[in-house]
């Protein structure tokens, strides 16, 4: 069941609110997301798992925005966040620290005392410098820190460059084939404590061989640990499933849940999910304003009131979100555009060869942009980031104010005079 639905009118529907309506009151650009759509993708992680120890640790940067963290919180979710200030978020929405993993390679002492400070579930650690900074902040104030170790099992998970982890030459975890070693040092470290074994191979998956892959590679390591009395307690598979967002056709989270179980069967580890996409890309629309139509010799631009400092990822990755007016029976004639911000930038673009029945001042939505979306926002060219709105049934809250311009630069300061 889809929350974001055409009536038989012609106008779009966010679960029980009109979107043009919705846009009426909070102006454009303007994020929209369904409680309805999070719940129920949290639910599909959080159900297929069932009795299998797990947690479902939503991955908090594909969007921190406090009332999305809340609603999670309200369900029982962990939280996998990668900063100081994404711990901090997670506390403010109301979550609950002892269900936080923390991943990221750039892991700073400060960062590292606070959630120690709020006694987190795990680090997730991805160099052994790392390793040995946790060791000995968590010395310093008597304390054993909870940690898994990031291995990167060198898997091509088949997605944008950009957004694929897993390989030997990115950034992240520590190679698979060192990880033994690694393991066997923090085992002697008196300020570590080995909980489990975390990976994650990239973001957009489609298929699920890579996962399994994952694995079964995670999973030789474990029995190789255990023989020498390492015993882990979980395996964090990361988050990374992917969505249609063109026709694409990824598994659904029960059917990728069910898969890691069989995988598991008979062994007493417990599961951990870091899904962010997964729950929130669909659960949002970013509305907005055609301010003009401008047809030239080659090319009809549609000139939209959202930019790439809005929404960044087709500019970033040329990914492609669908486009649609807000409605659709309204008399227009139907043109390809590209559709197009007021930012100067060739690549400040939404879509590109988009059929469209628009004009001037109508409203549209640019889907699957829940995800990444406003996270990823900016203020470039000196525009306020967008108001976010959450619909839940026929109430539409706003959940972040639309900033003020003067706030833009509240913080900047002028060199005293002569
Ligand atoms: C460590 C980690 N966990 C979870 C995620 C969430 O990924 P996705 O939004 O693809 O589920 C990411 C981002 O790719 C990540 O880097
Ligand atoms: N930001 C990316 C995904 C990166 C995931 C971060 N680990 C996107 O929009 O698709």
């Amino acid at each position: 069941m889809d929350y974001f639905n055409y009536q038989d009118d012609g106008r779009l529907f966010a679960e029980q609110c009109a979107v043009a309506d919705v846009a009426d009151k909070f102006g454009t650009p303007t994020y929209v997301y369904s409680r309805a759509t999070i719940e129920r993708h949290w639910h599909a992680f959080n159900d297929a798992a069932g009795s299998h120890p797990h947690l479902v640790c939503y991955a908090v940067k594909a969007n921190s925005n406090i009332a999305v963290l809340n609603v999670l919180a309200r369900l029982g979710s962990g939280f996998d966040i990668v900063s100081g200030g994404e711990l901090l978020r997670v506390i403010a929405a109301g979550g609950d620290p002892s269900k936080i993993v923390f991943s990221g390679v750039g892991k700073t002492v400060a960062e590292i005392n606070l959630a120690l400070d709020h006694n987190i579930h795990c680090f997730n650690v991805e160099s052994t410098p790392e390793l040995e900074r946790i060791n000995d902040l968590a010395l310093s104030r008597g304390v054993q820190a909870p940690i898994s170790i990031r291995v990167n099992p060198n898997i091509d998970a088949g997605t944008h460059p950009y957004i694929s982890t897993g390989l030997k030459e990115n950034k992240f975890g520590i190679d698979i084939d060192l990880a033994e070693g690694v393991y066997q040092v923090a085992s002697k470290m008196p300020g570590i404590k080995l909980i489990g074994v975390d990976c994650h191979i990239g973001s957009q998956l489609t298929e699920l061989s890579p996962f399994l892959d994952a694995v079964d590679k995670l999973l030789l390591l474990i029995d190789k640990l255990s023989a020498q009395g390492i015993v882990l307690e979980h395996l964090d598979v990361g988050g990374g499933l992917g969505v249609p967002y063109n026709g694409e056709t990824p598994p659904q989270p029960a059917e990728y849940v069910q898969a890691l179980k069989a995988k598991l069967a008979g062994r007493k580890l417990a599961l951990i999910f870091e899904p962010g996409r997964a729950i929130m890309a669909n659960a949002g629309i970013l509305v907005s304003k055609v301010e003009y139509i401008k047809l030239t010799e080659h090319k009809n631009f549609a000139i939209v009131d959202a930019a790439m400092n809005d929404l960044i990822r087709p500019a970033l990755y040329s990914a492609w979100q669908a486009i649609a007016p807000v409605n659709k029976s309204l008399e227009r004639e139907c043109l390809n555009y590209d559709v197009v911000g007021p930012i100067c930038e060739t690549g400040d673009f939404l879509g590109k060869n988009r059929d469209l029945t628009i004009a001037m001042d109508d409203y549209i939505v640019v889907r699957s942009a829940g995800a990444y979306g406003s996270t990823m926002s900016s203020n470039y060219n000196t525009r306020s980031r967008p108001a976010e709105v959450m619909v839940d049934g026929d109430v539409a809250h706003l959940v972040r104010r639309r900033e003020g311009l003067e706030e833009i630069w509240k913080d900047e300061a002028i060199l005293p005079a002569e």
